[in-house]
């Protein structure tokens, strides 16, 4: 059994990757499983130098090899907001309903010809002694006018799908796990992990 720590402390992110990771053989663990983790300060102007950030000092506090997930979305008729801040974007208290509540009233009345978006995921791994590799993964599609579907986490009920059409909340597990952002970034990743 393979053990690595995902540095994050969002269940929804520590959900996909167990389920991602476990027919590998790896016994994923995160921050959830460790209380006294110092909290990293996502400080960069990208998602792939938050990843940097988180993976770098945790892999440094327990010794272990560690993958940080930076993601977020990118709306391109607000030049790629709420990019980094996709977690604060209605404020630092990391609200999922506050902050879609946020995006869809700054798209109020854009038609959906305009209304295209992507999620990106940015992995970030780091081995003690090694310099940190990243990778990233992104899945294009389209801010819908309203919230459908009770699956997935974040931005999931307002998120459509270029090639269904559904919400990545209307997909499953496993449907949302074929072809998200981070889905995308661990395929890539795992080739650098051979
Ligand atoms: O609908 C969504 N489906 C996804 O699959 C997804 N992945 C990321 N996001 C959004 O982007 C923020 C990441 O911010 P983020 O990378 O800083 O994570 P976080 O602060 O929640 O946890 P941590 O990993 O930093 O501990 C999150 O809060 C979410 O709002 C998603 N939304
Ligand atoms: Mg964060």
């Amino acid at each position: 059994m393979k053990n690595i720590i995902i540095a994050t402390k969002n269940q929804g992110k520590v959900k996909e990757f167990q389920a991602m990771l476990a027919p590998l053989g790896y016994q994923v663990q995160s921050l959830l499983d460790f209380p006294d983790s110092i909290d990293v300060e996502e400080t960069g102007q990208t998602f792939e130098e938050n990843s940097i950030l988180k993976a770098e000092a945790i892999s440094k506090q327990y010794q272990l090899i560690t993958i940080a997930d930076d993601s977020g979305l990118e709306i391109d008729y607000l030049n790629g907001e709420p990019g980094v801040y996709s977690a604060r974007y209605a404020g630092p208290e990391k609200d999922d309903q506050a902050n879609i509540d946020a995006v869809l009233k700054k798209l109020e009345n854009v038609e959906m010809n305009q209304r295209k978006a992507r999620f990106v995921c940015a992995l970030a791994l780091s081995v003690p002694g090694l310099k940190t590799k990243t990778v990233v993964g992104t899945c294009e599609g389209y801010i819908a006018k309203e919230r459908k579907g009770q699956g997935g986490f974040g931005y999931d009920p307002i998120f459509c799908i270029d090639s269904t059409g559904k919400t990545m909340a209307e997909l499953t597990k496993e449907e949302k796990n074929q072809i998200s952002h981070r889905a995308d970034a661990l395929r890539k990743i795992k080739e650098l992990m051979k």
